[in-house]
């Protein structure tokens, strides 16, 4: 592996029966994945972008392959193992929130962090995702771009090693988009995180290091961006 390389991913297959056809997901897929790059996965739906997501993020075991996290093979773990794999290096932002509605905005971010051991400080977190004054709403009353900083706070507080966002924007109007990915940005910079977003969303690909385009199970294109666009400078 490069110097750098926080992930690898090499001849990942992942097949599913459904009775008698086989459906192939993902087909020998090959990637790397660099310490504090910005990476955008693009692909229409079906693609196989939620599939590999869920298989560097060890919520799903690939059939054929390996998956290195800093250099560790991760499809070697145990259930316990990977539990901790989950809790300890990834952070995960989805589309639809799942924020803990009887919880408010401080307690979801706790909450994520009590059983992590290198967590920052939540305070801090909530203040760079811009929520100081929000701290302590449930989510009920929290717009959905509101409720989307608390996730990302969430994900971020856990202090992991890669942040993997599935169609973070999904539910969001424009603006508030386009909000939601230059805090995305920010956290990458500013915490150095490595950041994966997985979207439809072609415009998005503007904003990423590198972008890397899947199609029918296949990566069939990588992409890097010499001087990636500010998320405000993005349109759909
Ligand atoms: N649990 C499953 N059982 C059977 N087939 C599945 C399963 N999960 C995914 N698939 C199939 O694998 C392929 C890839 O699905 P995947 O969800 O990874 O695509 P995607 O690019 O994330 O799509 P979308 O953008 O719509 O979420 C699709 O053909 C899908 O029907």
């Amino acid at each position: 592996m490069e110097n750098n390389t926080l992930m690898k991913g090499e001849n990942i297959s992942k097949l599913y029966q459904m009775g008698e056809v086989t459906v192939a997901a993902l087909k020998e897929v090959d990637l790397e994945l660099y310490q504090g790059e910005f990476v955008v996965i693009l692909g229409p739906s079906g693609s196989g972008k939620s599939t590999l997501l869920n298989i560097l993020g060890g919520m799903d075991l690939p059939s054929e392959g390996k998956v290195f996290m800093e250099s560790e093979d991760i499809t070697d773990y145990n259930d316990k193992k990977l539990t901790v794999y989950r809790r300890e290096k990834i952070g995960f932002v989805f589309q639809f929130y799942n924020l803990m509605a009887n919880l408010t905005a401080r307690e979801n971010v706790e909450l994520a962090t009590e059983i992590c051991k290198n967590a920052l400080d939540i305070d801090e977190v909530l203040g760079a995702v811009g929520l100081e004054d929000r701290k302590d709403h449930f989510p009920a009353q929290m717009s959905g771009g509101e409720q989307q900083r608390v996730a990302i706070a969430r994900a971020v507080a856990k202090n992991p090693s890669l942040l993997l966002c599935d169609e973070p924007t999904g539910a969001l109007d424009f603006q508030t988009g386009i909000k939601i990915l230059s805090l995305l940005k920010k956290v990458n910079q500013e915490f150095n995180k490595t950041v994966v977003i997985i979207t439809h969303n072609m415009p998005i690909g503007e904003m990423a290091d590198r972008v890397i385009k899947m199609r029918s199970g296949e990566i069939i294109e990588t992409k890097i961006n010499k001087n990636p666009i500010h998320p405000e400078r993005i349109e759909w």
